[in-house]
């Protein structure tokens, strides 16, 4: 059953240069603004319980699709079926009124849902307690932390039942534990066959949660097909600007080491990378002979299931090489009795072609699927090879004359 309809939908921004420029446009009847073309017409039909990841650069008009869905926003031209109830969340305390307390708030965005009070007064107390905010549920909300809003917020969203689930995957996170807590929620979505939108920046989580994949290109589906394919392509799009694409790296390493524990998570602590005996951020490799280990030391909650360690390799064009991690290689890792572990993984005559590499390390969930913590570039590796072998990988083989 189809649950959204676009038809020729497209969005285009007006720019003032000068706040007085809109009453000249209107004295005057001359144009007085530039104009941007933030979404051309576009056609897109999604199917009840299909979770669908956007994805594309910044300004690509990933949020103003998903605005246009979610009815917060009207297209210029064209029409916007949405057949359920929508929840989103796309903008930072958009749809709160800032001067109202959190639970004026609650009623105001459940009203605006389509909720009846005595439907509200049944849905507050789990709210409330998905927000862990309680004592602060009668203070205005323009005296909450942004922390506070990402709390509320996805608690409005998620616990008043929608049938389409719009987030902004970046505000949907919050903060430590409450990051995992709101992940799991979207899981729960998932699995009880809701519709999501889920716009990311993190193709990993996009591959991990997601069923079909839409690539926005400057106000333009540029692809839109399974995770696996579209996330492929728009990395190799991004390759071509390494930056663009090291950029989406979260923590490094120097963060990654100097934060403090939280509840409900899980921090990397230390890492280092040895090859050969060496330890050192820059190393140099010989292809197929260097050994190299990367040991990743961290910290957990023990209330929690034992996370996954993941190491990935990545080239100079900002390509994924090659990953290894924890849970898939069937390793469970033992905490002691504070969630402390430490785990290396061995990489034996090395077997990446001549160039340039950086390892990222990642702390995850159980699963593999919610990201904890990320160190990004631990370390380089400047690979020498002998001989003329081509590409960025040796793949063992057998040769045979038949
Ligand atoms: N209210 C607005 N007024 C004017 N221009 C806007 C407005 N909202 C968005 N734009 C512009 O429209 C384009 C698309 O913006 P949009 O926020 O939809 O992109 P996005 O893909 O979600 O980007 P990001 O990943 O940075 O959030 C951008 O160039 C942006 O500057």
């Amino acid at each position: 059953m189809q649950v959204i309809r676009l038809e020729n939908v497209n969005k285009t921004y007006s720019y003032y240069a000068h706040g007085v420029d809109r009453l000249l446009e209107i004295l005057t009847k001359r144009r007085h603004h530039e104009e941007f073309v933030a979404l051309h017409p576009l056609n897109l039909t999604i199917e009840h319980g299909q979770v669908i990841g956007v994805i594309g650069n910044n300004g690509a008009g990933k949020s103003t699709l998903l605005k246009i869905i979610a009815g917060t926003l009207s297209p210029d031209k064209g029409t916007s079926h949405v057949l359920g109830r929508v929840s989103a969340l796309l903008e930072l305390g958009g749809g709160f009124h800032p001067d109202m307390t959190g639970r004026e708030n609650v009623y105001l965005n459940g009203t605006m849902m389509g909720l009846t009070i005595p439907e509200i007064d049944k849905l507050y107390h789990a709210i409330v307690e998905f927000a862990g905010i309680q004592e602060f549920m009668d203070h205005p909300v323009k005296t909450y932390s942004s922390g506070m809003f990402v709390r509320l917020a996805f608690a409005v969203a998620t616990c008043t039942e929608p049938d389409i689930l719009i987030v902004d995957e970046a505000l949907s996170v919050g903060d430590g534990g409450f990051a995992r807590k709101s992940f799991n929620r979207i899981m729960q979505f998932k699995q009880a066959g809701k519709t999501i939108l889920f716009c990311s920046h993190s193709m990993y989580q996009i591959e991990a949660i997601c069923d079909r994949v839409i690539w926005l290109e400057q106000g333009q589906i540029k692809m839109d097909g399974v995770p696996s394919s579209v996330v492929s392509a728009y990395t190799e799009s991004l390759s071509q600007n390494v930056n663009a694409q090291l950029n989406t790296a979260t923590t490094p390493v120097e963060n990654a080491t100097t934060s403090t524990f939280v509840e409900g998570t899980a921090k990397i602590k230390e890492v280092s990378v040895m090859a050969d005996g060496v330890t050192e951020k820059k190393l140099d490799i010989f292809s197929l002979h260097s050994e190299l280990c990367v040991t990743v030391k961290f910290t957990s909650d023990i209330s929690l299931a034992s996370p996954t360690v993941g190491v990935l390799v990545i080239n100079a064009d900002g390509r994924f090489i090659t990953s290894a991690g924890t849970q898939h290689d069937g390793l469970q890792i033992q905490r002691d009795a504070k969630g402390n572990a430490t785990v290396r993984v061995t990489f034996p005559k090395l077997a990446l072609l001549k160039g340039e590499y950086w390892i990222d390390v990642f702390l995850l969930c159980e699963n593999a699927i919610h990201v904890y913590d990320h160190a990004s570039a631990v370390a380089t590796l400047n690979v020498r090879q002998q001989g003329l072998e081509q590409g960025v990988v040796s793949l063992p083989r057998q040769w045979a004359q038949i």
